[in-house]
């Protein structure tokens, strides 16, 4: 089957080179969507990506997005569409990913620049980016190009959509898929739909995904005095927004990751005796999980309860505190107004809106109860959806296919505890599956520090993403 694989793979590493210098230029472009003052990045990166395609052969549109909701002033960056074949008698996979990448500076406790792509001497590639999502996505750029040098056929017509707001919930693409996945709009005809943009549960055996957490993000903004103040002078007599902040965060989750407030995990479905089977098949251990944690710090005890906690139940994090004093040093400054961020991460059956209405309500009763003459702000920030498929499709097994030719192994099935907003939006617009293959391994610590994607996914996920397409090609539909 697919026999032209050999081929292709062979020109995969005969490419390598070419393919990690792609990935260096486009981890080198800090394209972090959520801080305006790095929109231009944004643009760059989309105009490196058009660039790209548009060396390989395929047809690019850029398209605008109108200003981002909230920040009239600011320009969203556009969604680039691109095409690669357009034979009626080849099936159609739209694949999505992201260009955008989450804020990063050597002074978090990078050991290299995060920007400058690091190659150690494990192969392993460090770079904001480099395995959320920019490996990903040059991934489908650089199968199209080993076919073309290795003189082999491209099986299916590629239509790819990537967006540069991601990680900032994907801000004005839900209307656009909607609109342009109808007959006659530019991401109409697709068969199936593919996202490459979560990553192995472990370093050794490769996932296909068929679930999604959701995210509903907040801040609270306490506010009281006029400006910030010295607290030799006015500690004891002025009434301190973080203070109130602190014990307001402080009753959102325990120290077991139990969410405290009042309705949440009402509205989880129940965990079904069939669904509790899955668990114990799944390749994972705690040691995977102190390896990607850097430590035991572990809620659980077990795997099984470890990886339901992350698939299966909501998590709330607490993320950060704007306006307070974060630096080294001793500032005795009271800071006069200051914006907590945390999320939730939502599953079945948790309905958004409802969630919103109940957070809100605690965090108010909290403030309340405190007494203070400081002012309360609750406001949701963004809101992504969760979602889960079934993994019994052709689509999936096309995957499994290439998964088993590449790596060996066959792949576990799983569920992601982290968000992609739009996944569900592909299904409700095309009416097609919906499939996610990971590229990245467990290690690769997306959003933290040290980020990094290895020579190895690099290269071995390249040829998978190139060898699903054969086997999409092959396929029986049913
Ligand atoms: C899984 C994906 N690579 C990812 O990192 N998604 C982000 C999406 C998001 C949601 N709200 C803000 N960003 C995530 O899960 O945090
Ligand atoms: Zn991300
Ligand atoms: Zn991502």
């Amino acid at each position: 089957m697919a026999p032209q694989l050999d081929g292709y793979f062979k020109q995969v590493d005969t490419s390598a080179g070419k393919f990690i210098e792609r990935l260096r230029q486009a981890v080198a472009i800090p394209s972090i969507s959520a801080e305006p003052q790095r929109r231009p990045d944004v643009v760059r990166m989309s105009k490196f990506l058009e660039e790209q395609l548009k060396s390989i052969g395929a047809t690019v549109q850029a398209h605008p997005l109108g200003p981002q909701p909230g920040h009239p002033e600011l320009e969203l960056p556009p969604v680039l569409v691109a095409r690669y074949g357009n034979d009626k008698n080849k099936r159609t996979v739209l694949v999505y990913g992201h260009y955008d990448v989450q804020p990063a500076e050597k002074s978090d406790g990078w050991n290299s620049e995060p920007f400058e792509l690091t190659i150690d001497e494990k192969d392993r590639m460090f770079g904001r980016g480099s395995t959320d999502d920019k490996g990903p996505v040059l991934g489908w750029i650089n199968a199209i190009q080993a076919h073309q040098e290795a003189n082999i056929d491209f099986p299916v017509n590629l239509m790819m959509c990537f967006e540069g707001m991601e990680e900032y919930g994907s801000e004005g693409l839900e209307d656009f898929i909607h609109k342009e996945a109808k007959q006659g709009g530019v991401l109409h005809g697709a068969d199936v739909v593919c996202i490459s943009d979560n990553y192995w549960l472990g370093t050794e055996k490769p996932c296909l995904t068929y679930g999604l957490r959701g995210c509903n993000y907040y801040g609270v903004t306490i506010s009281g005095p006029g400006q910030d103040l010295h607290s030799g002078v006015f500690g004891g007599s002025a009434q301190e927004p973080m203070t109130d902040l602190v014990r307001v965060l402080g009753s959102l989750v325990d120290t077991h990751g139990q969410i405290q407030i009042p309705g949440v995990m009402d509205m989880v479905a129940p965990v079904t005796d069939e669904e509790k089977d899955l668990y114990p098949g799944i390749a994972y251990s705690m040691d995977n999980l102190f390896e990607s944690l850097g430590s035991k710090t572990s809620i659980h005890e077990d795997k099984d309860r470890t990886l339901m906690a992350r698939w299966r139940f909501p998590s709330l994090s607490v993320h950060g505190i704007e306006g307070a004093f974060a630096g080294a040093g001793a500032k005795t400054v009271i800071p006069a107004k200051v914006t907590g961020k945390f999320s939730i991460r939502t599953v079945p059956n948790i309905e958004s809106d409802k969630l919103d209405q109940i957070v809100f309500k605690h965090v108010k009763d909290i403030f309340a109860k405190l007494g203070s003459k400081n002012t309360l702000d609750v406001q949701l920030i963004h809101a992504g959806p969760w979602w889960v498929a079934s993994p019994k499709h052709w689509n999936f097994e096309a995957a499994g296919k290439a998964v088993e030719r590449v790596f060996g192994i066959k792949p576990d099935f799983t569920r992601e505890g982290g968000s992609i907003p739009i996944t569900i939006t592909f299904e409700q617009a095309t009416g097609k599956n919906v499939l996610l293959l990971p590229m990245g391994s467990s290690t690769d610590a997306a959003h933290s520090i040290n980020e990094k994607l290895d020579r190895r996914n690099y290269i071995e996920g390249i040829k998978l993403l190139g060898a699903y397409l054969h086997y999409v090609a092959e396929e029986k539909m049913d």
